[in-house]
């Protein structure tokens, strides 16, 4: 995996984020997913949902990489913050039922983290009775996990840092960004 030119930082807001990787290792990554998911579902034609916003960026290449004809739907979701209501998550926008029911769903998101938006929305999502569910997150890191999730698809194994870019965020920013940073003060 080639790591990116470490001379272009970014800066958003008030952090600076250093390269992690290119655009180049995403796309080649990406482009392997997409293969394997269409392997994995070849006949089927799933309902991709899509985890808003994060995932929106990752979602669009591997839709494609996929070559399957399935249809897209989004959800949107945040967390609680706080200790006593951890693991529990606000609906903003729901998938809707009839993509569900019956369905082979790729659950596409962008990063597990502590695993606390999984573990709240799969139950969820389950109870809508889909045919089956594929779990695809671009980024995981186990390190930080709390609680256990099972991901069927895993692009990169990622150490414990906060990362901006292609399609994720700090404070709203960064999300345009092709390739993925991490956090400069962590290093
Ligand atoms: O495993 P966890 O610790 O729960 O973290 C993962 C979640 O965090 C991010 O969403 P975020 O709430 O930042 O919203 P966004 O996608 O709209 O930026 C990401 O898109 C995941 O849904
Ligand atoms: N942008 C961003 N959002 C996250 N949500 C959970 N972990 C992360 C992360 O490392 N970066």
């Amino acid at each position: 995996m080639a790591s990116a030119d470490p001379l272009k930082r970014v800066q958003l807001h008030d952090k600076e984020f250093v390269p992690f990787l290119t655009h180049e290792d995403i796309h080649e990554r990406v482009k392997q997913l997409g293969q394997e998911l269409h392997h994995r579902l070849a006949g089927s034609q799933p309902t991709y949902l899509v985890m808003l916003k994060g995932a929106f960026v990752f979602a669009a290449d591997l839709i494609r990489h996929s070559r399957l004809n399935g249809e897209v739907d989004f959800v949107r979701t945040s967390s609680y913050h706080g200790t006593e209501t951890e693991g529990k998550i606000r609906m903003h926008l729901a998938p809707s039922p009839e993509l569900v029911a019956g369905r082979d769903v790729v659950l596409i998101e962008d990063i597990v983290d502590s695993g606390y938006t999984m573990q709240a929305f799969l139950p969820e999502l389950e109870a809508l009775n889909p045919k089956s569910i594929t779990l695809v997150t671009l980024l995981h890191k186990p390190e930080s996990q709390v609680v256990p999730v099972n991901i069927d698809l895993v692009g990169f194994v990622i150490p414990p840092h906060f990362v901006v870019g292609y399609g994720l965020d700090y404070n709203g920013l960064g999300r345009q960004l092709p390739a993925i940073y991490q956090l400069a003060q962590d290093f």
